[in-house]
């Protein structure tokens, strides 16, 4: 208890999530209501059987026991016993399940928070966070923090609580034995705190470990196919046993000071007894104590260490809980780095003349000191659609996610229409944007909501969007035509297939900016050409952003502009560039060599 009051750091983390136990009020009310009763019964039991063997003895007993004969007394005393025996039946059972219920309630709670905010955070932050780790984060640990608001806290109260009833009840009765106990209990506890804290250390390894488990996990399931055609097998399941045998000793740590602590408690409640026995039958010698305070004193002996022993299985629930809200608390103090603005601006949508996109001494780095874009200046014009070229690595998917605002930029700024994409709403600029990526992502859910994406799209809008984007056909062909359930993995979909989903995903939204990067590269000949009919038709009166390794697939943009290392280098149409006789002509001729080779 002691080390808990220490720890200041994890009760301020711990007041982080209180606010989540506010909300179940009536049933965490419920539950310490009943601990009243329980820790009464609790510690009346060992004076009743005290009473009964006094009783039996002819020895003075309470006043109200003694203008009765032998066998009322007992009786009485019994009774007694029974009613306390029954209290503590029926209480138990529904305090532990108000218990139980307010743990899991905010497990779900704080779960469901988590999750809100992981998925607003930047994409920044999943660069650099496995996403094995995260889910780890969210299941486990998340379960191990509902153990403290659950059987932890309030376990924790209620063995308190027991403490506390038996002490005032051992002091009431007998001062000395009293005093015996209490001294036999601090070097437990002692003790106890020195393999807690050993036991906490072990237990924030033990997660860490999980963790890269489950994230070598992770990787090996998402990258499976990779994974058997290069026959990496084998090489992975080395490094996953490396990984699993570090789990196991990790958790073999924190068994062992567990169960150190559970031997501790075992030793020194039988030598309580003994401790008890000894002074006990020294007193009741000396005449100065009967034998059936003796006997409940050695009942009290062990139901004093009983408490305590469920306080320490409980510490140590509970350190692996505050283990679990360190790892919480460090998601959640995770800042949401891209906010909508205090004041935000609104894109008027009407005007035929939307849809321009300025890019003003933008400077942009994944990492501080190596810039990625180095003083970009670029205006496009509403309705025009320009080609980004360059060697791989120059920065193009780098120059989508900025103007999508997936990260910021270092220096400069990004302007749509003349407003600031940090002054618009995030929904309203990604609504504006139509991304179209090299994979179409598909959600688990059926063709339709892979569509509508959650958005009140009806079903005509959606079977509009599917004709627009040459998919209609498709769709209905599948079994259960707009119905039919697909997942991420193991559709029954071809990559081209999938592409013109992400187009009816992106054509049912209507936006004035069109994104494809390297949308067709995928594509085998058959779909290509339906893909391009879609895209033609898509690409009509809107601005256009088109990123291709494949040149020839660009010829016909209005702009084409040339990027290395992050900087824009050639600027023009096809045939200016041509002309020009630098980095595109030799990047298209080495392709068209390519061409004429295969
Ligand atoms: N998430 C990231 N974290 C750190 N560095 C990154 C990240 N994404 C890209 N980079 C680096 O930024 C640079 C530009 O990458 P970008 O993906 O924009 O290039 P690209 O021109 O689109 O290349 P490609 O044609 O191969 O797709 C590269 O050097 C790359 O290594």
């Amino acid at each position: 208890m002691l080390a808990l009051l220490r720890r200041w750091d994890d009760w301020s983390l711990l007041s982080r999530l209180l606010p989540y136990l506010g909300r179940h009020k009536r049933l965490l009310i419920g539950s310490l209501i009943l601990l009243v009763p329980l820790a009464l019964a609790g510690a009346v039991q060992p004076m009743l059987v005290g009473q009964a063997i006094s009783v039996l003895q002819n020895k003075p007993t309470w006043e109200m026991l003694q203008g009765m004969s032998r066998s009322q007394g007992l009786n009485l005393l019994s009774l007694a016993l029974l009613a306390t025996i029954v209290v503590r039946l029926a209480f138990r059972g529904v305090q532990g399940y108000y218990v139980q219920e307010v743990g899991q309630r905010v497990t779900a709670d704080i779960r469901q928070d988590l999750f809100q905010h992981v998925t607003a955070l930047a994409v920044r932050f999943f660069d650099r966070t496995p996403v094995g780790k995260l889910v780890t984060r969210l299941t486990n640990d998340v379960e191990a923090l509902g153990e403290v608001f659950s059987t932890g806290a309030i376990g924790i109260l209620s063995d308190i609580v027991s403490l506390l009833a038996i002490a005032i009840a051992m002091f009431w009765l007998q001062w000395q034995l009293a005093l015996l106990l209490t001294v036999l209990l601090l070097p437990t506890t002692a003790v106890i705190l020195y393999f807690q804290r050993r036991y906490r250390k072990a237990n924030y390894r033990a997660r860490e470990e999980l963790s890269n488990l489950n994230a070598s996990l992770q990787e090996n399931m998402v990258g499976i196919g990779i994974v058997q055609s290069f026959r990496r097998e084998a090489y992975n399941a080395q490094q996953f046993r490396v990984a699993n045998q570090r789990y196991l000793e990790a958790v073999d740590r924190t068994i062992f000071h567990d169960s150190a602590i559970s031997a501790t408690l075992e030793w020194i409640s039988l030598a309580a007894i003994a401790a008890v026995l000894w002074l006990g039958s020294f007193l009741v010698l000396q005449d100065q104590m009967n034998f059936g305070l003796l006997a409940a004193f050695i009942l009290y002996s062990q139901r004093l260490f009983d408490p305590l022993r469920q306080l320490a299985e409980k510490f140590t629930s509970i350190q692996a809980g505050f283990t679990a809200i360190e790892r919480i608390v460090d998601i959640f103090n995770e800042p949401i780095e891209i906010r909508d603005a205090a004041q935000t601006q609104q894109l008027s949508l009407e005007t035929s003349q939307s849809g321009e996109i300025h890019f003003e001494n933008v400077w942009f780095g994944y990492k501080p000191d190596e810039p990625v874009i180095q003083n970009l200046n670029i205006t496009i014009q509403p309705g025009q659609k320009v080609a980004l070229v360059g060697p791989t690595g120059a920065g193009k998917s780098t120059i989508i996610r900025l103007l999508c605002r997936l990260y910021e930029p270092t220096q400069g700024r990004i302007l749509i229409d003349g407003i600031d994409i940090r002054n618009l709403p995030q929904v309203e600029l990604r609504r504006h944007l139509g991304v179209i990526l090299q994979d179409g992502f598909l959600f688990a859910g059926d063709v339709s909501s892979n569509i509508t994406l959650g958005e009140p799209y009806d079903q005509e809008a959606v079977q509009a969007a599917a004709r627009r984007t040459n998919v209609a056909t498709l769709i209905e062909s599948l079994p259960q035509g707009y119905a039919t359930p697909l997942r991420e993995r193991g559709t029954n979909l071809s990559g081209g297939q999938r592409q013109l989903l992400a187009f009816a995903r992106v054509a049912i939204r209507d936006p004035k900016v069109l994104i494809l990067d390297e949308a067709t590269a995928n594509l085998d000949v058959g779909t290509e050409a339906l893909v391009q009919e879609a895209l033609d038709d898509l690409l009509s009166d809107r601005t256009a952003i088109i990123i291709a390794h494949r040149l020839s697939t660009i010829r016909n943009a209005d702009r084409i502009l040339v990027l290395r290392q992050g900087q824009l280098i050639e600027d023009g149409s096809h045939d200016v560039l041509m002309a020009r006789n630098g980095l595109y002509t030799s990047l298209y001729r080495l392709q068209s060599l390519g061409a004429e080779v295969a």
